[in-house]
């Protein structure tokens, strides 16, 4: 069966179906091995064993083919320029809407390239601690904005991206916590010569975040956008929020703490209100029109199951 899909041979993607993109696992000589499942399997993740080994691992088999290839010209370019650059990271960007899965898919993505043959140190970084401060947000008046290209200090992320892509040996990220819904002053993430940096958030790909010229993803070496049917993901947006409410929104250190003791009818409208005055324009103005600049595109069923993988064409 071809792989191509007659009615795509105008697009810039190859269209595979999970069950044509789950064959291609087997086509390397080498291959992450049977021992080095158990390590997924302690995964805290709520991802299925066969959506690791059907998506993840051919995707990992994919970009270590792309992760060899920039070494190696990279190396070949030390000679032509005779220059001495120690390695420098293979830069992922993981774009997608609030709620879509981005960060469970980044984890995982994380655990998976680590097992690869040559073991790679993989890093983490999510773009929410660029966020500006909530304080300064409320001194321009945003706070309602949060998410919103304006709500980024993008110069801080971009000279964190400069700073990695020179190959400066330690670079300090901001953290955000989810429970205070601020940036943490006093925590810091130490990236240190990684061989492979995942950054995933909401505005990797948007070009509205540009500083004198150049995009956040001008430094990316490869980019994902895990897409999803928009009533798909307000149910996973109001389902998060409702086990939130159950869990950490009772502690009372949670900025939600004040919607502790919602019903749960009362969580499902707040939760509904807040996608729909935030979340879903951000979702139309700011992140569906970047989809298509993704490398490749992992898109997801009901069940949060990838049903489609598009792979740009090269
Ligand atoms: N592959 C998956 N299978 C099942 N549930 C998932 C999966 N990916 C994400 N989720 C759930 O969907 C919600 C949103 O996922 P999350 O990774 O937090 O999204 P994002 O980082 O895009 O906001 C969470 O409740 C998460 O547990
Ligand atoms: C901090 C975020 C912008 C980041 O989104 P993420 O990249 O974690 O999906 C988002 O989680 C958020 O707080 N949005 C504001 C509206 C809301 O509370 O959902």
């Amino acid at each position: 069966m071809p792989l191509i899909s007659e009615h795509t041979f105008t697009s810039p993607f190859q269209n595979f179906t999970r069950e044509q993109w789950k064959r291609l696992n087997g086509q390397l000589s080498h291959s992450i091995q049977e021992k080095d499942l158990d390590q997924l399997h302690a995964l805290n993740e709520p991802l299925t064993m066969d959506e690791i080994e059907d998506i993840y691992i051919p995707l990992a088999h994919l970009l270590e083919v792309h992760i060899h290839n920039f070494q190696e010209l990279h190396s070949k370019s030390n000679v032509f320029f005779k220059r001495n650059h120690q390695k420098l990271p293979f830069i992922i960007g993981i774009a997608g809407s609030v709620a879509v899965g981005k960060s469970t898919t980044a984890r995982v993505l994380t655990k998976v390239l680590s097992l690869l043959p040559n073991k790679p140190k993989v890093e983490l970084v999510t773009t929410d601690g660029f966020l500006y401060p909530n304080k300064e947000l409320i001194k321009r008046n945003i706070l309602n904005r949060k998410g919103f290209p304006e709500s980024y200090d993008t110069k801080k992320l971009m000279q964190f991206l400069a700073d990695i892509k020179s190959g400066k040996s330690q670079v300090t990220v901001p953290l955000y916590s989810h429970l205070e819904y601020d940036v943490l002053s006093n925590e810091k993430l130490v990236i240190s010569q990684p061989d492979v940096l995942i950054v995933e958030g909401i505005n990797v790909l948007q070009v509205n975040s540009r500083k004198n010229g150049v995009f956040v993803s001008d430094f990316f070496d490869y980019s994902i956008y895990v897409d999803a049917d928009e009533k798909n993901i307000v149910k996973w947006y109001i389902d998060r929020f409702e086990s939130l409410r159950a869990t950490a929104f009772q502690n009372s250190a949670s900025y939600f703490h004040k919607y502790a003791n919602l019903s749960e009818e009362e969580s499902f409208e707040m939760a509904k209100h807040i996608w729909n005055e935030i979340n879903k324009p951000n979702l139309h103005e700011n992140i569906l029109p970047t989809r298509y600049r993704a490398d490749l595109i992992l898109k997801k069923g009901s069940e949060h199951f990838i049903k489609r993988v598009k792979v740009r064409k090269i």
